[in-house]
């Protein structure tokens, strides 16, 4: 069991990652009023059993949600029907809530936590590889027809309890998207490591040691940056490598027609392409990547589905805009990130040069 501490301003917790981490849920339960959980649909039907021998005692009483599995949990409706389970549950500030399955069904439960009588403690239990970085940093939030996470708060769990035991029903598409974010944690943080991730992991033979590594080291890189600015004032934007364009592409999609993972790794590839164009990147780590996600089944040629006109209007609603500029999180090099104002006409030239170089013909 590897246990790694996020500290912020908030509150400070540990991410517990590992076989059995459920274990110590009970112990956390100790002085809540009420206990309620909000799970995917789906895991609870695979997982649900495991849940509830974890919690114990409280097991007995606990209030349950069930949620459409996904992201069409993350919605106005479905934050509105958490609300009314909260009441109904007769949950108080002394309650605690937990979030049972992936990013989706966490970013619902911990707004929810967040918006509850003006906030409420939540415990994350993740089930996805992505989660490893949606269950921690305390980011919430529901999409928008308009945006993706358009609305939501900043509010952090009190632990994180990561049963790596859940993680072997997962299907090989949920195990591309999640390693999309591990990916995206190395490239931000480590010039030594970056190419050789890219050059070696192949997503059908990684063992389950192996994933961990990736998962704990994910989850080392975002407990320091967020530990160092909680509220994206600085560092944190570098979380968002790969999702201005990402996120526009996973909206224009339709949310769920891609996933989470894939739409960022079309984002940081992107991204790669915008460093080279303005930021002096070399082409040899935009090559890597993209060879990575050819290896490894991305679907870099979905953006022919996708006009940049349209992707433009999402990108200019991405939260780094400011006086009506984009600003991309760019890579100059791997384990280098920096923010940069760039214009509508840098991201068209990006954009014709990513579509020849993922075989679409450009616009
Ligand atoms: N808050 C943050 O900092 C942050 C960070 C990254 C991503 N996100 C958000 O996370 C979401 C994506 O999360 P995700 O990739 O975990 O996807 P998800 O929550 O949509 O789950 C993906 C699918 O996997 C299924 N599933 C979950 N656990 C399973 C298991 N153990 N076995 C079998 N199936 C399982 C779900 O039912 C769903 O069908 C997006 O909405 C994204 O915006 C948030
Ligand atoms: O934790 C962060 O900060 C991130 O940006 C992590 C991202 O992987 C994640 O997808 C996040 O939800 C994106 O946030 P948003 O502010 O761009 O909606
Ligand atoms: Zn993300």
């Amino acid at each position: 069991m590897e246990t790694v501490r996020v500290d912020t301003k908030e509150r400070s917790y540990d991410v517990v990652v590992g076989p059995n981490a459920l274990q110590k849920l009970e112990r956390l339960l100790a002085d809540a009023d009420r206990v309620a959980v909000i799970a995917d649909e789906k895991v609870a039907a695979l997982h649900g059993d495991r849940l509830r021998t974890a919690l114990g005692d409280a097991g007995n009483e606990v209030a349950w949600l069930n949620v459409p599995s996904g992201e069409s949990c993350k919605t106005l409706e479905w934050f509105g029907n958490a609300q009314q389970f909260l009441l109904e549950a007769g949950c108080t500030r002394q309650s605690v809530l937990i979030a049972f399955g992936g990013g989706a069904c966490g970013d619902l439960a911990g707004y929810a936590a967040a918006a509850y009588m003006r906030g409420i403690r939540f415990i994350q239990c993740p089930t996805t590889i992505l989660a490893h970085d949606s269950s921690v940093g305390g980011k919430t939030a529901i999409n928008l027809p308009g945006g993706k996470n358009m609305t939501g708060a900043f509010h952090q769990p009190i632990a994180v309890l990561y049963d790596t035991e859940l993680l072997r029903t997962l299907p090989e598409v949920e195990i591309r998207s999640g390693m999309a974010e591990a990916v995206k944690h190395v490239l931000i943080s480590s010039k030594e490591d970056a190419p050789e991730i890219l050059r070696t992991v192949e997503l059908g033979k990684m063992s389950e040691e192996e994933l961990i590594r990736h998962i704990v080291r994910g989850i080392r890189v975002k407990a320091d940056i967020v530990g160092r600015d909680e509220r994206e004032g600085s560092v944190r934007k570098y979380l968002n490598f790969g999702h201005t364009y990402g996120h526009a592409v996973e909206a224009a999609a339709g949310y769920g027609g891609l996933t989470h993972g894939e739409a960022v790794m079309i984002g940081m590839i992107y991204a790669l392409i915008l460093s080279e164009q303005k930021a002096g990147a070399g082409r040899e780590l935009t090559d890597a990547l993209q060879e990575f996600a050819g290896r490894n089944g991305y679907p870099l040629k979905e953006i022919a589905d996708h006009p940049f006109e349209k992707l433009l209007g999402y990108m200019k609603k991405d939260k780094k805009a400011s006086f009506g500029d984009l600003h991309f999180v760019l890579l100059p090099e791997a384990g280098a990130p920096d923010v940069r104002r760039v214009t509508e006409e840098d991201c068209r030239e990006a954009d014709r040069e990513f579509r020849i170089r993922a075989g679409v013909k450009p616009e």
